[in-house]
């Protein structure tokens, strides 16, 4: 709490929540036995079934800096399934002891942070296994189903299969996973990394292809965004506090603001990013999936299809992105300090002179009665001057000139930073103490770091625990996904035929100029990135 108004209770929340489930527990400390026991809804059948993950894909980027940290994570805070076992397969020749190696290197980091990690990461890594193999190869999944199977030890098999590989072969790999590798008597459930296509058509292609051999709710589309702490909490948030929910629409909301800011460039992923740009790495999905979750009606329940039904129809009430409402920009070399920072298209996975951009602002709206004519402005880029990720939203003010403020500056604003340092503030006016009357801005802040102790836990790791026990509320479902793609797909067109050049900007800036005009079309101020 700033400014010292209101004393905040001294015991943390955390401490005065009884261990409830494994989730309850999650993170905060590890259960004892008994609890585990009593905890026995979150797995009934832990004796007698198995649950098998098999990371597809395993030598790469993906797998190495999230999926098994975040394994090991789970398999730390939760003690887990007495039977379960963990499989790497790519086409990198590895032996297991190799592929051990590799994964206590990623984890290697997290050592000192933790009790007995060390003898965890031990003990973690024996249920660690490698197949080499091709994606199109049902003999070589025929030949991990047989791995599998020696590790299931005849119990009910469950089996996670983390496609995180390039979206060309996800077919292929899905082909093969279901006709040779899934499981027999358990679920056989298959995580899809984004990029879900690349337009409407690609994506309900790929759909349809993925609908040959899997059903729907076998199909576990991630967005970690959707995992990360403070989106999760913004539902929250909403509906579980009255001072907010009344004034959630047109009548008191100005403006919302979805900002992504990265400071460092495409390094390394040149080649991937240049295929799709900013407009679709970041702004269809995450901030879009941010902005869904903003603005849905209230949820009938919070089961997974309650969730999503609200959310695919405030995509659908959205009117699509318009050319005029989009400011596209890219990064060039810049130096500062005596360094020489490179230019996008410096990266030589980058094709000479491509127009990619890296930066993108854009207004959107949603011509529903909660929202219409509130602008929904989004910016999102790389290699700008900080790393940050928040919303904001502005009410109307309440106050007026006379009192000696800045009427724009004394608007009300709640600011959601999802990372780094999660925060929520709320920016209040009041009243500088004495005999005038003079306004004054302050925050009200949650600052996670102070108030809780625990370590926050990362998007994979929930989103991971979420399929393994079939909660498929943090995952796209392909409506919403149709929905996403219809509202950019016009304006990706449009840009990519008009060859529109995008503003460049100097490598840790803070972007176009034109994102101010945009935003000031709409009579808007974008916020202060920090709180
Ligand atoms: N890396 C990241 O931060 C993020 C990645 N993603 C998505 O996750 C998935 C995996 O990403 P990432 O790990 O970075 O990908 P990588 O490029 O590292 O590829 C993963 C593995 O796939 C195999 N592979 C790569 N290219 C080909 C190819 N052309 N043909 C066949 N196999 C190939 C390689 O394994 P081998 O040669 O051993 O078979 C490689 O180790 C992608 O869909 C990506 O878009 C999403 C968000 C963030
Ligand atoms: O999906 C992606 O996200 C990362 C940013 O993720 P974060 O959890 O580190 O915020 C982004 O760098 C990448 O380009 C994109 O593909």
């Amino acid at each position: 709490m700033q400014d010292g108004a209101v004393a905040t209770p001294a015991t943390p929340v955390e401490n005065e929540t009884p261990f409830k489930n494994l989730r309850d527990g999650f993170l905060s400390s590890v259960p004892s036995t008994q609890e585990f026991k009593e905890a026995a809804s979150f797995d009934v059948s832990k004796d007698e079934s198995t649950v098998s993950i098999t990371v597809v894909g395993a030598s790469g980027d993906l797998a190495k800096k999230k999926i098994f940290p975040a394994l090991f994570a789970l398999y730390y805070e939760v003690i887990w399934w007495q039977h379960f076992t963990i499989f790497g397969y790519a086409r990198s020749k590895m032996t297991d002891a190799e592929l051990r190696n590799m994964v206590s290197k990623t984890l290697a980091c997290r050592i000192d942070k933790r009790e007995n990690c060390g003898e965890k990461i031990d003990q973690f890594l024996k249920r660690c296994f490698y197949h080499s193999g091709q994606y199109d190869s049902q003999e070589n999944f025929a030949e991990l189903d047989k791995k599998l199977k020696e590790q299931e030890g005849g119990r009910v098999s469950n089996r996670l299969f983390y496609l995180s590989i390039p979206p060309n072969i996800f077919i292929d790999a899905v082909k093969c996973t279901s006709s040779s590798a899934s499981s027999g008597i358990g679920w056989t459930r298959v995580i899809v990394e984004k990029p879900f296509g690349r337009d409407s058509d690609s994506s309900a292609a790929l759909t349809k292809a993925l609908k040959q051999y899997l059903e729907e709710d076998q199909i576990f589309r991630i967005d970690h965004y959707l995992g990360k702490e403070l989106v999760e909490n913004l539902s929250v948030l909403r509906f579980s506090n009255l001072i907010f929910e009344p004034l959630w629409s047109r009548q008191y909301i100005r403006n919302v603001q979805l900002i992504f800011s990265e400071d460092f460039g495409t390094e390394g992923r040149g080649g991937y990013f240049d295929n799709y740009g900013i407009l679709r790495d970041i702004m269809q999905n995450h901030l879009l999936q941010i902005l869904a979750l903003f603005a849905m009606e209230t949820p009938v329940s919070l089961d997974a299809e309650d969730i999503r039904n609200e959310k695919v129809k405030v995509l659908r009430s959205m009117r699509p992105l318009q050319l005029e409402d989009v400011v596209v920009g890219q990064y060039k070399s810049h130096t500062k300090g005596g360094v020489a920072y490179p230019a996008y298209i410096d990266d030589n996975t980058v094709p000479k002179g491509s127009l990619t951009p890296t930066f993108a602002a854009a207004a959107l709206f949603i011509d529903n009665a909660r929202w219409d004519g509130v602008p929904f402005l989004m910016k999102a880029g790389k290699a700008l001057h900080k790393k940050r990720v928040q919303f904001r939203h502005v009410p109307g003010n309440l106050y007026n000139q006379n009192f000696e403020t800045d009427l724009d500056q004394a608007t009300n604003e709640l600011i959601i930073r999802v990372q780094p340092d999660e925060a929520i503030d709320l920016k209040i006016n009041n009243k500088v103490p004495g005999l005038g009357m003079r306004l004054d801005h302050s925050n009200l802040n949650l600052h996670y770091a102070a108030r809780y102790s625990k370590e926050i836990p990362d998007a994979y790791e929930r989103l991971l625990l979420d399929a393994i026990e079939g909660e498929r509320r943090l995952f796209i479902r392909s409506d919403e996904l149709d929905a996403a793609w219809a509202l950019f797909t016009p304006v990706l067109k449009e840009l990519e035929e008009k060859n529109i050049i995008p503003e460049y900007y100097p490598y840790g800036s803070r972007g176009p100029v034109g994102a101010h005009y945009l935003a000031a079309r709409y009579n808007v101020r974008w916020g202060d990135l920090g709180i």
